[in-house]
């Protein structure tokens, strides 16, 4: 078992099909992700009903919004009883401020995060948005407000994992999407690292969706993930 078991991303159509892998999943095997299209699907109940079940989950809403309203709904996602809640770092320095003080203000503090440069973007997309040269700059000046409000980490790709980590430490969590183990298309990724790749340039928590929720055996595809993190190779040496 490794340390940090992967973060497996629920991003199914209805909760039925998230509730049937779930149920075969052994309880810290790993940890559950509800997005967006789960949590539109599912609800705070789900969340909590997961909760209560004993798994560790990250809410990935990304809150992204004016400082007041990030701040009301990070209170909202700590009460749910979450292991993890992010909100995106382009929102600004008060904005991430007002999360971290909401979310200290709760009788449960999940872990707080930020997005910084989304995984599905490479240099040509990220400067479609205005913001120029390669993304390992962008995320790291995202990540520094991140660091300066006191966020417990970041959501990055693996490739920025390591200059994250001498930047700003080992205790400034590096949380990974755009996994893929080798030979499994890259979907809508853009900045993609296999498992091990992930685990040896300096990732602390891996998310991974489709990989295993699309697979055919998802319980066979997550069992060849978990032995890929344990598998010894270098860092990522270019993007
Ligand atoms: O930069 C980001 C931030 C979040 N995500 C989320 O992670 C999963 C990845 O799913 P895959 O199927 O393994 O691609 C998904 O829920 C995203 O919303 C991300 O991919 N990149």
């Amino acid at each position: 078992m490794v340390a940090n078991p992967p973060i497996i991303a629920l991003d199914y159509r209805d909760v039925a099909s998230a509730r049937a892998l779930v149920e075969q999943l052994p309880v810290g095997a790993c940890r559950l992700k509800v997005g967006k299209e789960l949590f539109v699907r599912g609800g705070p109940a789900l969340v909590e009903s997961f909760v209560a079940d004993g798994w560790e989950v990250f809410l990935d809403l990304k809150f992204h919004d004016i400082p007041n309203t990030v701040a009301g709904a990070c209170r909202a996602a700590a009460d749910l009883g979450v292991w993890m809640v992010n909100v995106h770092a382009l929102g600004g320095l008060a904005m991430l401020e007002a999360a971290r003080a909401a979310i200290d203000q709760r009788p449960h503090s999940p872990l707080l995060t930020a997005v910084t440069v989304l995984t599905s973007h490479d240099a040509e997309t990220l400067a479609q948005t205005g913001i120029e040269g390669p993304p390992e700059a962008a995320v790291l000046r995202l990540a520094r407000l991140a660091f300066e409000a006191g966020l417990d980490g970041v959501v990055c790709s693996a490739w920025e994992a390591d200059a994250i980590r001498q930047t700003f430490g080992e205790d400034f969590r590096r949380v990974t999407p755009g996994v893929r183990p080798s030979g499994r298309g890259d979907d809508d990724q853009r900045r993609v690292v296999t498992p091990q790749a992930a685990m040896a340039g300096g990732s602390t928590d891996l998310v991974i969706g489709r990989p295993i929720t699309q697979a055919a055996d998802p319980m066979a595809a997550l069992v060849a993930i978990q032995n890929e993190m344990q598998i010894t190779e270098g860092p990522p040496t270019s993007p």
